[in-house]
């Protein structure tokens, strides 16, 4: 049987009874125009296939969503498809019901979410018509397919403790749809909890989807869950998806698991779209992270999905965090999560100690505190590794003129450029918000003076003083710079692991998840910038962030210990860490949340604005809330509304472009819904007057 059938051919055989055959299909397309679009057929094409059909001038790949008695278009206006392409299995009706809901409830086309939800190579005319095609690139992957490299070693658990075995058997013993919460402090040994649930699902044939937040999480979790799966199927049953992977590699991946090859299923947010035709657990480990909400395009949550299809499809899924969103928590404190608590950590280690050091009357060095310089001395002779954590990558923040104030800016974007020294001679200025890169000037461009120093400090300088400090020392450097090339993370992180660092300076990328074996101190500098950021969510960050990277310390060592510095040691969110206190943290947090209303307690969507002009951004912003007044009766549920006043970013341009936004806030989810939907449709009209670029982001994260 040809790999794709053209409905053409098939039409010229039965010449003659084709007039009475036309049948119809519904297809979803990737263009930002609302709605689905009809075509006809002379062969039954089932609802999930993907077909070629003309649109205007061009050819698209789409995914026949519904096959209709009648079209909605006047029937001799339409065309026809054009190809059908079945080297895929259709789409699976579940995987249908995610995608609508996700456009549904996100407010976009569906088109919009179904084409990009697939591998490239699915959704592109060329990989299928045309001179390379040949077959089509399933076709040709499956050619090229050689065995997968499955020789690990199976490696034999660790028996479980009382409090990881009750939460490992309740999630194993879930037929049906349940979302639990787990709860585990850092080190606490998640991890083994997610492979024996895993375990008994694979065991009953279900497949499991493991997400986590990063690309930069996944090498380890990946060996482990490859050894783990040898003991039972030889470990080619483990697919890996995230952004990072190749065309080739990402349809591979996709193919496995639409196909059942893949039992278990391991990726980053965008592995929610994965179709998994036996899906029977979803774990979302670190589930609070924000790296979970896509920041263009569709902008979902792969948590909050991943409950709905857990729900839809009637199976479990797991939350896992040692800091639950407060979204979360609340959930559980409801009782509409079911919750387990893992209070221990598994090896027997303490959590480490938290030290905050107050800085406001001591003598600094570079960013650093006699406490924290002591502490890190006293490591290096015990042969321990130390984490310097700092969420700042550069060298300094900005370079500045000590005689006239002249600081370097970025000419594109209301924001300083960052010092950068990249090798010894290589000093450049750039723009974290726009890439702008620029030389350093030998001299201030207003006044001439040639002494410009860098203010404040990032990692690059951190690391060089690091160096000045303890000569002997080797030092190593983890951030989206130093791991810009492919392969680049995980070879720094192998040499960690490997125990050839000594001093490791880093961002939040080397906060999360590792399990170094030998780290015992965590200095963490400039916590304080967090703190008064404008989001009311950045406290809950901070904490968060904190706690994952005070508990990278002190897994394997005993007497881990934390060092805090900070101008304002009795903040809540400090005296919490003092406790390790996740719950106490969470309580005061949600209080506050309760009395001013917001979420959990309330919903938002944030409408943002994009023009050359800031006036367009606010002006279209304006008429966009005025909608409802205008338009009453399409608006029924407003009066449960709170539609903010527009107002500028706080970065207000960027690659000089200005932005804007309007918060649309309710207690209630269905009437914020109701209201969006109708809102959506109407805000295309009043950007054509403005000539504003928009988006609307339901559940925001940031504002
Ligand atoms: N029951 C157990 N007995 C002994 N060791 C265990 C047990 N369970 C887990 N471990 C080990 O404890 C360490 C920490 O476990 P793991 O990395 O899963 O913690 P976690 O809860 O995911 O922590 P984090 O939230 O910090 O990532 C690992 O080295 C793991 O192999
Ligand atoms: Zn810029």
């Amino acid at each position: 049987m040809p790999s794709h059938i053209t409905p053409s051919a098939l039409k010229a055989d039965e010449a003659g009874q084709a007039a009475d055959l036309t049948l119809w299909v519904r297809v979803a397309l990737d263009v930002p125009v609302q709605g689905l679009f009809d075509y006809c057929s002379a062969t039954i094409i089932p609802v999930g296939t993907r077909v070629i059909v003309p649109f205007g001038r061009r050819k698209l790949v789409g995914v026949v969503v519904a096959t209709p008695a009648q079209p909605a278009i006047e029937p001799r206006l339409a065309k026809a498809v054009e190809e059908v392409l079945d080297d895929t299995p259709p789409l699976p009706a579940d995987w249908l019901r995610l995608a609508s809901f996700a456009a549904q409830y996100y407010q976009r086309p569906l088109g919009e979410v179904i084409l990009p939800a697939l591998p490239t190579a699915l959704r592109k005319v060329s990989a299928y018509q045309g001179k390379r095609s040949a077959g089509g690139p399933v076709k040709r992957m499956d050619k090229r397919a050689r065995p997968l490299a499955g020789s690990v070693g199976a490696d034999t658990p660790p028996s479980l403790n009382a409090e990881q075995a009750a939460a490992a058997q309740a999630i194993a013993g879930q037929q049906g749809h349940k979302t639990i919460m787990l709860h585990g402090v850092t080190g606490s040994g998640k991890t083994e909890v997610y492979l024996h649930a895993a375990q008994a699902v694979l065991a009953r044939g279900g497949q499991v989807l493991f997400m986590v937040p990063e690309i930069n999480l996944t090498p380890q979790l990946e060996q482990s869950l490859r050894s783990r799966l040898a003991g039972i199927e030889g470990g080619e049953m483990l697919a890996v998806l995230h952004s990072g992977l190749s065309d080739g590699e990402r349809l591979r991946a996709w193919m496995r698991a639409q196909r059942g090859e893949a039992r278990v299923l391991l990726g980053t947010r965008l592995s929610i779209f994965a179709p998994l035709p036996d899906l029977g657990l979803i774990i979302v480990d670190e589930e609070h992270d924000a790296s979970y909400k896509q920041q263009d395009g569709l902008r979902y949550s792969a948590r909050d999905l991943a409950v709905w299809r857990a729900r839809d499809r009637n199976i479990p899924v797991v939350l896992g965090s040692a800091t639950p969103s407060l979204e979360s928590w609340n959930h559980a404190e409801t009782g509409h999560y079911q919750r387990f608590t893992l209070a221990q950590r598994a090896k027997a280690v303490e959590l480490p100690s938290v030290k905050l050091v107050d800085t406001r009357r001591l003598a600094m060095q570079q960013g650093f505190s006699p406490q924290l310089v002591k502490a890190l001395e006293e490591r290096l002779e015990a042969g321990q590794q130390s984490l310097i954590f700092l969420n700042r990558r550069g060298y300094a923040p900005v370079l500045n003129c000590a005689s006239c104030g002249w600081v370097s800016q970025c000419p594109r974007c209301t924001a300083y450029t960052v010092l950068h020294r990249a090798g010894a001679r290589r000093n450049y200025l750039q723009c974290h918000h726009c890439g702008f890169q620029a030389r350093v000037p030998h001299a201030c461009p207003d006044c001439g003076d040639q002494d410009l120093k860098p203010m404040g400090r990032g990692t690059q300088r951190v690391e060089e003083y690091l160096a000045e400090l303890f000569p002997s020392a080797r030092i190593a450097r983890i951030d989206a710079d130093s791991t810009r090339l492919k392969g680049s993370a995980a070879a720094l992180f192998a040499k960690v692991h490997a125990g050839e660092v000594d001093l490791l300076v880093g961002t939040q990328m080397v906060a999360k998840g590792h399990d170094f074996a030998n780290l015992g101190l965590v200095g963490v500098l400039n916590a304080d910038a967090m703190l008064f950021a404008q989001d009311f969510r950045a406290p809950e960050r901070l904490f968060a962030q904190l706690m994952q990277v005070a508990g990278r310390a002190g897994r394997h060592v005993k007497g881990g210990e934390v060092i805090i510095q900070t101008d304002y040691p009795e903040q809540a969110v400090y005296q919490a860490l003092l406790r390790h206190d996740y719950p106490g943290f969470a309580q005061y947090g949600l209080a506050e949340r309760k009395a001013v209303g917001l979420p959990p307690y309330a919903y938002q969507a944030l409408l943002t604005a994009e023009a050359r002009e800031l006036s367009s951004a606010l002006g279209f912003l304006a008429d966009a809330r005025l909608l409802p007044e205008q338009h009453p009766l399409d608006y029924p549920t407003v009066a449960a509304l709170t539609l903010y006043d527009p107002v500028p970013l706080r970065v207000v341009r960027v690659a000089n472009i200005e932005r804007a936004q309007l918060l649309v806030e309710s207690t209630s989810r269905p009437a914020l819904q109701a209201f969006l939907t109708t809102w959506s449709h109407a805000l295309s009209g009043v950007a054509k007057a403005f000539r504003v670029r928009w988006n609307l982001e339901v559940d925001p994260l940031e504002i």
